[in-house]
C-alpha cells in the first residue's frame, strides 16, 4: 500500500525548517572580492564626511562680509594671494577684499566662509597681481561643503547583514575599508539522483534527459549569497545514495538532493533519511509545486529533499532554503520580498493547494503587474527562464481573473522580507 502523506500548510513547513536556520560564520575579504556579499558588522562612520570644509565648485573663496556691499553698481575686487586645487590647503592668509583662488574639492582657506564660482567674476591683472572682480553679495556659507554634511562621525551607515552594492563598497572604501568583514559563505551541497540522468555533455538517448536541475539549484544557491558544493548525479540505487548522502553531510553546511521523494519505486530518500536517523520535519506541503518537498535534520544540520519535477525543485528551494541561507548571512528579512501586482492574464485552474506561479513581473502605466512566464506545470523546465516572481495564488477559489491584485514573491532581489506569510 502507497504511503498516506499529510499535507502541511506552507507558513507551517516554513516555521519548522526555520528552527533549524542559524547565524554563519565571519570572514574577513578584501575590498576588492566584497561586492555582493552580506556585511558581517554594521558599518559606523569613524569620522565625518568630508572631514573638512571644502569648495563645491570651481571659483574663488573669500570672506562674505568683504562682498556684502557689492552690486551691479558697485564691483568690488580682491586681490587673489594663491591658487589651490583638490589635495592643496592654502598656505596664505586671507585678509580683507582678498580671495584665493579654490578648485572643487579643495579645503577652505581658514578665514573664508564662501565660495564665488568663477563664471560670477572677472579676472584681471595690474602691476604683476592678479585680481577678481565681483557683482553681487555673498553670505557667510555660500557654496561651502561643510565637514560632516555628508556623513556624522557615529552614525550607522548600513546593518549587518547587508547586502553590498556598489553604493556600499563606495562607503566601504571612503571609511578605509580594505579588508571587509563578511559573512562567510555557507556551503550548500548538491546531489542530482536519477537513474534516468545524463550529463549536459552527453547525447540524449531514449528514456533519459540531461540533468537541469542541479545547475538550476547551484545558481540559486549563488543568488541566495551561498556557495554551492555540486557533488554530482547518482543513480536511482538505495546503497550508493545511501553512501553518497551519508559522505556528503560532513562537508556542507546544507545538504539539497533533487528527486527520488516522492511515493514512486525508485523514490530513496525517505528511507535514506530514516536509516540516517534524521528526523523528517514533513513530506508533503499544501503548495503547487513543491507539495512532496521534504525536509529532514540530523543533529541539526538541515537535508533538503527537493523534488525532481524542475518547477517542484525550483519552488521548494525559494520558500525553504533560502531563508535558511539568508539568516546565515545575518539577514534579519531572509524571505522573499512580498509585493501587490495586478494579474495580467487569466489563470481559471482551480487547486485545492496554494499555487506558486512562474511569473515575471512588469510595469503597465506605474504599476506592477505579473504575467505567468509559462505552462504551469511542475513538471516544466521553460517557464523558469523568464520567471522573475512567484506569484501566490491561494488554494480553494475557483481561479483567478485578469486584473485581480494579487501577491508576488519576488526573486531578483537583495532585501527580502521577515514574514511574507499570512
Ligand atoms: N503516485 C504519486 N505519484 C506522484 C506524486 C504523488 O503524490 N503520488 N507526486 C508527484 C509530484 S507532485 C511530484 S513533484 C513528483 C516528485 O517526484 P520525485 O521528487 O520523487 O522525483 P523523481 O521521481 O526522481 O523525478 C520526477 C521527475 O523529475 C525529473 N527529474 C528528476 N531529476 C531531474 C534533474 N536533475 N533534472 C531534470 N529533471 C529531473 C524526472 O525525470 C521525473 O520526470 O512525483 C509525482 N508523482
Ligand atoms: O511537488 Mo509536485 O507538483 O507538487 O510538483
Ligand atoms: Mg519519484
Amino acid at each position: 500500500m502507497v504511503e498516506r502523506r499529510t499535507p502541511i500548510p506552507v507558513p507551517e513547513a516554513v516555521s519548522r525548517v526555520m528552527q533549524f536556520a542559524v547565524e554563519g560564520e565571519n570572514e574577513i575579504i578584501p575590498i576588492e572580492a566584497s561586492y555582493g556579499r552580506f556585511l558581517a558588522e554594521d558599518l559606523i562612520a569613524d569620522h565625518d564626511v568630508p572631514h573638512f570644509d571644502r569648495s563645491p565648485y570651481d571659483g574663488f573663496a573669500v570672506r562674505a562680509i568683504d562682498t556684502k556691499d557689492a552690486g551691479q553698481e558697485n564691483p568690488i575686487e580682491f586681490e587673489v594671494v594663491e591658487e589651490i586645487g583638490a589635495g592643496s590647503v592654502a598656505t596664505k592668509q586671507v585678509g580683507a577684499y582678498q580671495a584665493i583662488r579654490i578648485m572643487t574639492g579643495a579645503q577652505m582657506p581658514e578665514e573664508c566662509d564662501a565660495v564665488v564660482m568663477l563664471e560670477l567674476t572677472t579676472e584681471l591683472e595690474r602691476d604683476g597681481k592678479k585680481y577678481m572682480v565681483i557683482k553681487r553679495p555673498f553670505k557667510s556659507g555660500d557654496n561651502v561643503s561643510f565637514q560632516g554634511e555628508d556623513v556624522a562621525k557615529g552614525s550607522v551607515l548600513v546593518k549587518k547583514g547587508t547586502h553590498i552594492n556598489p553604493g556600499i563598497k563606495a562607503l566601504l572604501a571612503t571609511f578605509g575599508y580594505h579588508q571587509v568583514t563578511v559573512a562567510k559563505r555557507p556551503i550548500v551541497g548538491i546531489y542530482a539522483t536519477g537513474t534516468e540522468l545524463l550529463d549536459v555533455d552527453e547525447a540524449l538517448v531514449p528514456g533519459k534527459i540531461r540533468n537541469s536541475n542541479a545547475f538550476m539549484v547551484s545558481a540559486q544557491i549563488q543568488r541566495a549569497g551561498a556557495e554551492p558544493k555540486y557533488f554530482g548525479k547518482l543513480p536511482d540505487n538505495f546503497e550508493l545514495c545511501f553512501e553518497a548522502i551519508r559522505n556528503a553531510i560532513d562537508q556542507v553546511d546544507i545538504l539539497i538532493t533533487t528527486g527520488g521523494v516522492s511515493v514512486g519505486d525508485y523514490d530513496y530518500l525517505p528511507a535514506i533519511y530514516e536509516k540516517l536517523g534524521a528526523e523528517v520535519l514533513f513530506n508533503k506541503i499544501a503548495m503547487r509545486p513543491g507539495s512532496v518537498t521534504t525536509v529532514a535534520q540530523l543533529n541539526g544540520k538541515l537535508l533538503y529533499g527537493l523534488s525532481g519535477n524542475p518547477s517542484a525543485c525550483y519552488v521548494g528551494f525559494e520558500l525553504l532554503a533560502r531563508p535558511v541561507i539568508r539568516t546565515r548571512l545575518f539577514s534579519n528579512k531572509p524571505h522573499l520580498q512580498k509585493i501587490k501586482a495586478v494579474l495580467h492574464a487569466d489563470f481559471p485552474k482551480p487547486n485545492p493547494f496554494t499555487r506558486f506561479v512562474r511569473s515575471t513581473i512588469g510595469f503597465d502605466e506605474g504599476k506592477v503587474s505579473v504575467t505567468p512566464s509559462g505552462l504551469d506545470k511542475s513538471n516544466v523546465v521553460s517557464s523558469l527562464a523568464g520567471a522573475n516572481a512567484l506569484m501566490i495564488l491561494p488554494g480553494g477559489t475557483r481561479g483567478y481573473g485578469r486584473g485581480m491584485e494579487v501577491d508576488v514573491l519576488y526573486l531578483e532581489d537583495q532585501e527580502g522580507s521577515k514574514w511574507p506569510w499570512a
